[in-house]
């Protein structure tokens, strides 16, 4: 029996549906004894009534502020920017530990309230292996896209939808013609959902990850009509796509969807584009002559928000049934005060302390 008190928030992005604890693993957590709460929300993707049902304490949107200081406060993305000073535990993706933007700030208010942040990214086993992660349906959805935009049947604005609508949407179709993919990073998460969505639209993709692309065959990747990029780059490796690639008239390749959306990063493996697109635009031609089209959007689970929260729910319920001191959240609080620290040093010596 853990004493935990889990406060479900609102997400205040208005694009984000997707939630942490669907109602189904609220129930596995009330049934252990975690006391939780659940803000309403308009956008979350599962009925409020699901979690009353199931013993959820039901409270208004963005009331964690006022939570009993002993609360967990449990969301995904970004946080409103009032109050300044956070007091509780967070658990969510903070994004403030590579220098992001706005990282610095996010850090001052942790530190400014006495909270702490348990960023759900470092979230990991004793490997490093991420526990709770959106990466399968991130690649399901790129692949998809990229099918669909090969096809011409992508339709824009994009707009949140089930697997079984968008499945009708991908099987092959009277008049498509055949073409070649190439799903790189495939032994990862992403990968394994884009070789998956391949899969239900007909056809079987290449497959590479790190053995393939040691001694990269850039020819080999141009000679397919479709690429999928879903590595997980941690070094700095050469390219596989720069600029007098685009220009080369053999090139083949036609559709680029970029999963990973590392754009700016020293390390990433897709330099010839400079910024993601989104919903509303997923598609921006990167040359007309060889044609080549790219998808690069960062929020690609949220487009199957009841799928990909059903998966990450799952996976995290099990970790927050085991919340305690040490183990994985002892990690997260660790990487957390060491962000901390990180943080008073660089401020510290370009004060010139
Ligand atoms: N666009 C989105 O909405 C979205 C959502 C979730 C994750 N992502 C991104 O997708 C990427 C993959 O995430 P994941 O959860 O699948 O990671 P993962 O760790 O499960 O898999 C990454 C795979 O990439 C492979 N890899 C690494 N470097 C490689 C290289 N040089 N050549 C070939 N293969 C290489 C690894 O061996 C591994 O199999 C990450 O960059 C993540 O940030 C994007």
């Amino acid at each position: 029996m853990t004493e935990l008190h889990l406060w479900l928030r609102h997400e205040t992005r208005p694009t984000e549906r997707r939630t942490p604890i669907v109602p189904t693993d609220a129930a596995r957590l009330i049934a252990s004894g975690v006391a939780l709460t659940v803000e309403e929300s308009a956008e979350r993707a599962f009925p409020i009534e699901e979690y009353e049902a199931v013993g959820c304490r039901v409270t208004a949107p963005g009331s964690w502020v006022s939570a009993p200081p002993d609360a967990v406060i449990l969301g995904l993305k970004e946080l409103p920017e009032q109050p300044h000073a956070l007091t509780h535990r967070h658990i969510y993706f903070g994004h403030a530990y590579k220098s992001q933007p706005g990282a610095a700030e996010l850090l001052h208010r942790f530190t400014a309230g006495g909270g702490t942040l348990l960023d759900l990214e470092y979230l990991v086993d004793d490997h490093g292996r991420r526990l709770a992660a959106f990466g399968f349906w991130a690649g399901y959805l790129g692949a998809a896209l990229a099918v669909l935009h090969h096809r011409g049947r992508l339709t824009a604005p994009l707009t949140p939808t089930h697997k079984e609508a968008l499945d009708e949407t991908l099987r092959p179709a009277a008049g498509d013609t055949d073409f070649t993919a190439l799903v790189i990073g495939a032994l990862g998460r992403s990968g394994r959902g884009a070789r998956v969505a391949f899969l239900t639209a007909g056809m079987e993709p290449t497959c590479w990850d790190l053995a393939e692309t040691r001694a990269l065959d850039r020819r080999a990747l141009l000679a397919h009509d479709v690429l999928v990029n879903a590595v997980l780059a941690t070094t700095p490796v050469p390219p596989f796509l720069r600029e007098q690639d685009l220009d080369d008239p053999e090139r083949r390749l036609r559709t680029v969807c970029d999963v990973t959306c590392d754009v700016g990063s020293p390390l990433n493996v897709l330099p010839v584009y400079d910024r993601v697109t989104d919903w509303a635009e997923p598609v921006r031609q990167l040359r007309k002559e060889p044609p080549l089209d790219l998808i690069a959007i960062d929020n690609l689970p949220s487009l199957l928000p009841k799928e990909s929260s059903e998966d990450f729910s799952a996976a995290l319920t099990h970790q927050l049934l085991d919340f305690h001191a040490g183990g994985p959240w002892g990690r997260c609080r660790e990487r957390f005060h060491a962000a901390i620290r990180e943080l008073a040093i660089v401020e510290g010596e370009s004060r010139g302390d």
